[in-house]
């Protein structure tokens, strides 16, 4: 026994030293790169414009390597690999892998990064192909000290030496990663990534991958690292281009955002669906019914009928007067000029150049024929062409032919507007359109965003110099858009850089003005025609097809990772297939792979879910999962009324079970207000979204996509299913948020629950 205590213990001081030496080396740099920004600031503001630029520039690139520097510091190294002799290269020794590369001040490596592909053996390799590798040691550091060490041995000599007596197998580092209890944000699994995640986290650029994969199976632990290991494998391209990745709320692009800065990496766009219209702050659509109509394909032929309605002929000759002479713009010279506008190919407002051009030349040439005729010399044609064109019965004619219009104007009419929206979409029935019409002013939704993209490609940039039509009802909208939802608040502070509160006008005000912008992401962000060097999708079943066309358009090289369960959709009448679902905006290079072990979820709720799924007649793949749990899922029915306490009741329970956890109640709308002033009342600190500090999460099913909680509460199945007409998924995704309990509580009777429930 004091034999093997002085292995271990030797071991670990070995490694102790040899992490402190990393540390070291990162301190050293912080320092390095505090003292070069402090000397580019202390550089003072003397100098030319040009010197102040360059300054900046520098000034930025050392805050960058800060920040990178400062992210980097939890677990800093993880890993450690012995090689066989020929696999070490021209660095004997073992080989460190860590979050980011360090090497020390003789420009000898320290720290392998995860990404490079020396390191890929650390996940990649097994006893049947070792690559070289002899052993692999899992650090588990607290704060920078090492606490334990794994050992996976895999050439049987070695292992057969007995060597030492750590722990070996390589299933601890894991098994303590997925029971740790939750903190409300997302962390990176890079120490603990598996071969199969792996496999697709390195996968090469070009193409479009769909990583399809049952609950917490690590999509978007993947879609996360894989971002991560692309932009450090084509730093060059995409530090350029960038990268942009998309989910579902802004929720939960909070809850994922500390990740990419974790793993080194700080020049992702994130968005979410509502923001991906730059200007525009859209709410969530709350009818499903509408989010379908407007996701449908043929909502693009909406769009553009939408936008050939303005460009229109005359019925009859119309007389102008320019300067007091009456001028006639006749049907056919309309149609001609109308014809030669389209034929440019060019988008509405552009084309409307040409269409202008021409007819003022036209009424040009008349008005010196009148004029020449009654005065009977020759007069200067460009006074008349400036005439003609600064003349008000001209413009209000030509821009009844050929209107110029921005998307918000053009949108915000078809849909207030039944005869507009019968016309432009006379594939709606009578209630679907009744659906689908608002208030000229009402905030724009989700659902919006891709119609409105899909507007800005046909109409164009408003002509130069055009009055800003609509830029207080654009401003107005902006405010309630601010206030309707505190989510896109959150985003724009960020893209602001501000602390602290803001109201709603500010926010409306900064966001029209734009702000000063420094790196390519922010940029990008907001610029709608900007083109990304990869997209990567995340709950990506959610999509509507005209969702995909917007992302499509932002990526032409088609250079995706998309991430998602297709049986957890939640739409009405959602595709089964990713080729569905995908639909024309991908081609047949499409590769669908797929994530087989849930990490998150224990076995025992697992195939509860996969049951009640699978009775809906889901096909399911149900991950098995690493681990079989500690606690049975249970199921509560109670009389009518009961609801309430049922829920607060089975949470005391749960929480006693799994001390110190972050609990979720997952509740139909109406409850979340009730429930959340209950637990107030107890002194837990509540909140919809998970954040640190919180103890319990009261949302919806909805709001919880994508997320985790170690205990869950959730009321009312049947109600989830009845509110998505029938759909099971969000229940589905609801009973599989957990990573330790699950307790169902309905006052339903039990004829009515979804099957599959009662066990
Ligand atoms: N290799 C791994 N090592 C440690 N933890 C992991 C690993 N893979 C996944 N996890 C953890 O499992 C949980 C689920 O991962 P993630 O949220 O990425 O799954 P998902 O497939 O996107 O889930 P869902 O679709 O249900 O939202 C997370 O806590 C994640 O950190």
């Amino acid at each position: 026994m004091g034999d093997t205590v002085t292995v271990r213990e030797a071991e670990l001081a070995l490694e102790r030293e040899r992490v402190a030496v990393r540390y070291a080396r990162l301190d050293a740099l912080r320092a390095e790169k505090q003292e070069q920004l402090a000397g580019v600031r202390r550089s003072g503001l003397q100098g030319s414009v040009q010197n102040h630029s360059e300054r900046d520039a520098f000034a930025a690139l050392y805050e960058d390597r800060l920040a990178q520097l400062e992210a980097v510091e939890d677990r800093l190294v993880f890993g450690r690999l012995d090689l066989d002799a020929e696999h070490e290269a021209d660095t004997p020794g073992p080989r460190y892998i860590g979050r980011i590369g360090l090497t020390d001040e003789e420009h000898e490596r320290l720290l392998l990064d995860w990404r490079a592909q020396e390191a890929g053996a650390f996940y990649q390799a097994t006893p049947l192909q070792r690559q070289g590798v002899r052993r692999r040691r899992h650090l588990m550091l607290r704060g920078r000290t090492v606490r334990d060490i794994e050992d996976e041995v895999l050439d049987p000599e070695l292992a057969s030496a007995g060597t030492n007596e750590i722990a070996v197998g390589g299933q601890g580092a894991l098994l303590a990663a997925v029971t740790a209890r939750r903190t409300g944000r997302m962390h990176d699994i890079v120490a603990t990534i598996q071969s199969e995640q792996d496999e697709l986290i390195r996968r090469p650029l070009p193409g479009a991958v769909v990583v399809q994969g049952g609950p917490g199976t690590g999509k978007t632990a993947v879609a996360l690292h894989r971002a991560a290991y692309l932009l450090y494998t084509h730093r060059e391209r995409l530090a350029k281009a960038g990268v942009l990745l998309v989910g579902p709320s802004v929720g939960f692009l909070r809850y994922i955002e500390r990740v990419l800065p974790s793993l080194g990496e700080t020049g992702v766009v994130m968005a979410s669906l509502g923001t991906l219209y730059p200007g525009v702050a859209a709410v969530p659509e709350t009818d499903p019914r509408v989010a379908v109509l407007k996701g449908r394909i043929e909502a693009a032929e909406m769009v553009q009928a939408a936008v050939a309605r303005r460009q229109r002929l005359i019925p009859a000759r119309r007389t102008v007067a320019v300067d007091g002479t009456a001028l006639t713009l006749s049907p056919g010279m309309v149609r001609r000029a109308c014809e030669r506008a389209r034929a440019t190919r060019k988008p509405h407002n552009e084309a409307r150049e040409t269409f202008v051009k021409i007819l003022v030349r036209e009424l040009a040439d008349q008005l010196r024929e009148k004029l020449e005729h009654s005065a009977g010399a020759t007069v200067n044609r460009d006074y008349l062409l400036e005439d003609v064109r600064t003349s008000r019965d001209v413009r209000i004619a030509l821009n009844l032919c050929w209107m110029p219009m921005t998307p918000q104007r053009l949108l915000a009419e078809v849909f207030s507007t039944p005869e507009t929206l019968r016309a432009c979409a006379p594939w709606l029935g009578d209630d679907e359109a009744r659906l689908l019409l608002r208030a000229p002013d009402a905030p724009w939704t989700e659902a919006d965003v891709p119609l409105l993209d899909e507007a800005a490609e046909l109409l164009g940039a408003m002509p130069s110099g055009a009055p800003a039509e609509d830029g207080e009802a654009q401003h107005r909208r902006n405010v309630e858009n601010a206030k309707a939802t505190l989510e896109n608040v959150h985003q724009t502070l960020a893209d602001l850089g501000v602390d602290g509160v803001v109201d709603a006008e500010t926010l409306a005000r900064a966001n029209e003005r734009g702000t000063v912008r420094r790196t390519t992401a922010e940029q990008a962000r907001h610029d709608r025609t900007w083109t990304y060097g990869h997209v990567v999708v995340d709950e990506a079943q959610e999509l509507s097809p005209m969702q995909w066309r917007l992302l499509a358009r932002r990526c032409p090289m088609k250079s995706f990772t998309i991430v998602g369960d297709i049986a957890q959709a939640s739409a009405p009448g959602a595709p089964r297939t990713w080729r569905q679902a995908l639909g024309d905006s991908f081609d047949e290079r499409l590769v669908v792979e797929e994530l087989s072990v849930n990490y998150r979820t224990p076995s025992r709720i697992v195939r509860w879910a996969a049951g009640v799924a699978r009775a809906a007649g889901v096909k399911v793949t149900a991950p098995e999962a690493v681990r079989e749990g500690d606690h049975e899922p249970t199921l509560t029915v109670v009389p009518a009324g009961e609801l309430q306490q049922a829920v607060l009741a089975r949470l005391a329970e749960l929480r006693d079970l799994v001390p110190e956890g972050l609990s979720a109640l997952v509740v139909p709308e109406e409850l979340v207000a009730p429930l959340s002033a209950a637990m107030q009342q107890q002194g837990l600190t509540v909140d919809r979204v998970p954040a640190p500090g919180v103890d319990v999460v009261v949302a919806t099913a909805r709001e919880t996509k994508g997320l985790e909680f170690d205990v869950v509460v959730l009321a009312s199945p049947e109600r989830l299913v009845a509110d998505a007409h029938g759909v099971v998924g969000d229940l589905y995704v609801a009973m599989t948020r957990c990573t330790q309990a699950l307790a169902v509580v309905t006052d339903a009777p039990e004829a009515d629950l979804p099957g599959g429930l009662v066990r």
